[in-house]
């Protein structure tokens, strides 16, 4: 089978569509329209006989996030098995500018946000005593040094290094060598060089190799990757598909509609097609309403619910605190498993909000819950961008890794010393302006005995020289566990463990690190089945860490999610997945007037498929889907003169009704899409009661549970429908 036979004709017309060079494909389309899933579709009709009887070589897919990528593979291998998906070139456009640049310079390096602020450390600001350099600066400076060349270094004067950065020459000199000798590159210098590289040749062969270019996620592309997607597909297919409102990458700069409009400009009419894709598969109607009112004025492009109503809207409570709010979703979440007999599952709900700051409260009470409640079989799942670990202080392990192999990476190597005991960042500079002086690698003028005899250097020092040299001629660097000993003994040995003791870790930060040390046991171990013959295990580890590869080995091609997990995520790295239940945490610092910060919600709401929580903190109001606050006299008024606020109210009250938990908790209810801004208390619920001529009693309240499960066998019939 070619296509998809579930396929509809607009998504068909997707799949089928010309890809001769220099043509451009546009797909459009709102949440759950099958945009990704229709991409794969096409993938796998290019690659067919009938279809264009292209190499996996010659189709190249870049997104976003890693998470996006393995949701795109996982969905590729639903359609062409395994095999196929895994061959597939499907990439971040990082590791698509990891493998340029590594075409060009074997030796090189990324620097991380942490190896970012060991540089800023290193090199501090001699111009004003006392003041380091930022790491915006940091980013300027290194990009400013790879780039100059030695003519403009001559003429670049003082005074302008140091309007523009705060310090001197010399200083900048230093960072300089540092960053040049290694060619090193941050995440954002990754993609321009990668640009460079494209527009300037020599191309790699393998990029001239790709005839089709296929990029989802089109409306978060930022100026740099629409430059990068333009001079990749000059005489190549393009095919491009998003969804404008879902763009939140615009403090990057990401301005979907001039993007758009740039890429379409570089072809005739003849030459391009737009394809728009107007069904939704993915929500009830009842979501879809509440996604389009997020919107306000810009209505989704969504003309048809292919779902069937849940006859259950999405619910909005509103709490007093955030702990209020975790408590509730801790106990709903063990409601909604117990009431389902167990088909639902925890890795169809996810918990998701704005800052990884909210997030990791959400993640840090539920562990603390679940420690102290017999849940034991209830896992959490943070999905990252990046692994935990690459952004705390245990990623200098990366550079103990790095001098393993080659102890000459200078910026590696001083990292290292910097943490030894007595060894302050003024004695690093002094062995660095030496070794500099001297034109030597730091490593060969510690290894130096006749110039050691005079540094007078702290006795740390010679120890780790020596322990280095010893181990480098020893460790076996294709064993996993090996490896892990060394790294091991070495932060015990040099520093680390001592750094980690005196930033006086809680016991909840302790065990993350014992966490994040295990992860890297395991990526290791499950990577030595993975390296080339002609690598070692650790050079493999050293150039893949970062990559979606080595996050999670195979299990991309497996499992998505574990059963066992609920998620926990931010909205931007849940970008592009889907979850039948999601809890939307109550917005802390949102102001949803401010048309970004509503596409972020948007995004996160159009993640739900069945049953959806959007929370919030008591006086927090959407207008559009909230009205303006209003006072319970105009609400009575208006609920006696007019049918349909009745009709709301008595909708109102059974949602009310359904949510009176089991464990006897009292609602503070506002539920549901349309309702009243003020009904937030017992008290306003008790006035709405006696409104609709029912009197208000706790005990009623509590005799609820009954009703409370009725609504659980919709969800679950709406999941079974998935
Ligand atoms: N023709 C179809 N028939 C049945 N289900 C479909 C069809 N097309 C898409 N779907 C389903 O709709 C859901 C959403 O699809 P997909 O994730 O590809 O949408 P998307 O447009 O990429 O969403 P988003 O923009 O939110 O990332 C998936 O569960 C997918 O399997």
């Amino acid at each position: 089978m070619l296509i998809d036979i579930t396929c509809t004709p607009p998504q068909k017309d997707v799949v089928v569509s010309e890809f001769q060079p220099n043509t451009l494909l546009n797909v459009i389309a709102g949440p759950g329209s099958g945009k990704t899933r229709t991409l794969c579709s096409r993938i796998a009709w290019l690659m067919s006989e009938q279809g264009g009887s292209l190499r996996e070589n010659e189709i190249l897919v870049l997104s976003l996030t890693n998470r996006a990528v393995d949701d795109f593979k996982h969905k590729l291998q639903n359609l062409m098995g395994q095999e196929m998906a895994e061959r597939a070139h499907v990439m971040t456009f990082h590791s698509f500018a990891a493998s340029v640049i590594k075409e060009r310079y074997a030796d090189w390096q990324l620097l991380e946000d942490e190896d970012l602020k060991r540089l800023c450390e290193l090199v501090p600001n001699t111009a004003s005593k006392g003041h380091s350099t930022n790491m915006s600066t940091m980013k300027e400076v290194i990009r400013k040094a790879r780039y100059i060349t030695e003519d403009q270094l001559e003429q670049y004067e003082t005074s302008e290094i140091k309007s523009k950065y705060g310090f001197d020459k010399e200083t900048f000199l230093k960072i300089r060598s540092l960053v040049g000798s290694h060619n090193m590159f941050t995440y954002e210098d990754m993609l321009f060089e990668c640009n460079d590289i494209l527009k300037s040749g020599p191309v790699p062969e393998f990029v001239n190799a790709y005839k089709v270019v296929i990029v989802d996620e089109f409306q978060d592309v930022y100026p740099l990757l629409a430059d990068i997607i333009l001079e990749l597909s000059r005489n190549k297919h393009l095919t491009i598909s998003g969804d404008p409102n879902q763009s939140i990458y615009g403090f990057m700069g990401a301005t979907p509609e001039k993007n758009w409009k740039r890429v379409a400009a570089n072809y005739n009419k003849e030459s391009k097609k737009l394809i728009t894709l107007s069904q939704a598969f993915r929500s009830t109607p009842e979501l879809l309403q509440l996604f389009s009112k997020i919107l306000g004025q810009r209505q989704m492009n969504l003309d048809e619910c292919v779902k069937n109503s849940a006859n259950f809207p999405p619910v909005r409570m509103s709490f007093d605190s955030m702990d209020d709010e975790l408590k509730f979703i801790f106990n709903e979440i063990q409601r909604l498993i117990k009431c389902s007999g167990g088909k639902i599952k925890y890795s169809d709900i996810a918990v998701l909000s704005y800052t990884n700051q909210e997030v990791d409260t959400a993640y840090r009470y539920f562990n603390e819950r679940k420690k102290n409640s017999n849940e034991a079989d209830l896992g959490i799942n943070r999905l990252n961008s990046t692994p935990r670990w690459l952004r705390t202080q245990l990623s200098i392990l990366i550079q103990y890794m790095k001098i393993l192999i080659d102890p000459r990476q200078n910026f590696s190597l001083l990292s290292s010393l910097n943490l030894l005991e007595r060894v302050g960042l003024a004695t690093v500079n002094t062995i660095y302006i030496n070794a500099l002086s001297n034109k030597m690698y730091v490593w060969d003028y510690l290894n130096d005995e006749k110039l050691m005899q005079d540094a007078k250097l702290p006795k740390s020092i010679s120890t780790f020289v020596n322990f280095l040299d010893h181990v480098r001629s020893t460790l076996d660097p294709n064993n996993a566990n090996a490896i892990m000993q060394t790294l091991l003994i070495m932060g015990e040995k040099f520093g680390l463990k001592q750094k980690l003791i005196t930033s006086k870790l809680t016991e909840q930060q302790l065990e993350e690190y014992e966490s994040c040390l295990r992860s890297i046991h395991k990526s290791l171990r499950q990577n030595a089945s993975l390296r080339p013959a002609d690598e070692s295990l650790l050079q493999f580890y050293l150039s893949n860490y970062n990559s979606h590869v080595l996050l999670d080995p195979k299990s991309n091609f497996a499992k998505l999610y574990n059963e066992n997990e609920v998620n926990f995520s931010t909205i931007h790295t849940a970008k592009g997945l889907e979850f039948p239940i999601v809890f939307i945490l109550s917005p802390n610092n949102f102001n949803l007037s401010d048309y970004r910060r509503r596409r972020v919600v948007y995004v996160g709401l159009t993640r739900a498929s069945a049953l959806l929580y959007f929370n919030r903190l008591r006086n927090q109001y959407v207008y559009s889907i909230d009205g303006a606050p209003e006072t319970t006299s105009k609400l009575n008024e208006k609920a006696s003169s007019n049918p349909d606020a009745v009709h709301r109210m008595k909708m109102l009250e059974k949602t009310a009704q359904a949510y009176v938990s089991e464990y006897n908790q009292t609602p503070k209810i506002a539920v549901c899409g349309n309702s009243p801004p003020n009904l937030s208390t017992n008290k306003d619920l008790s006035r709405l009661l006696s409104v609709m001529g029912r009197s208000y009693k706790r005990t009623m309240d509590l005799n609820l549970g009954a009703d409370a499960l009725k609504f659980v066998p919709m969800v679950v019939r709406k999941l079974s429908h998935r």
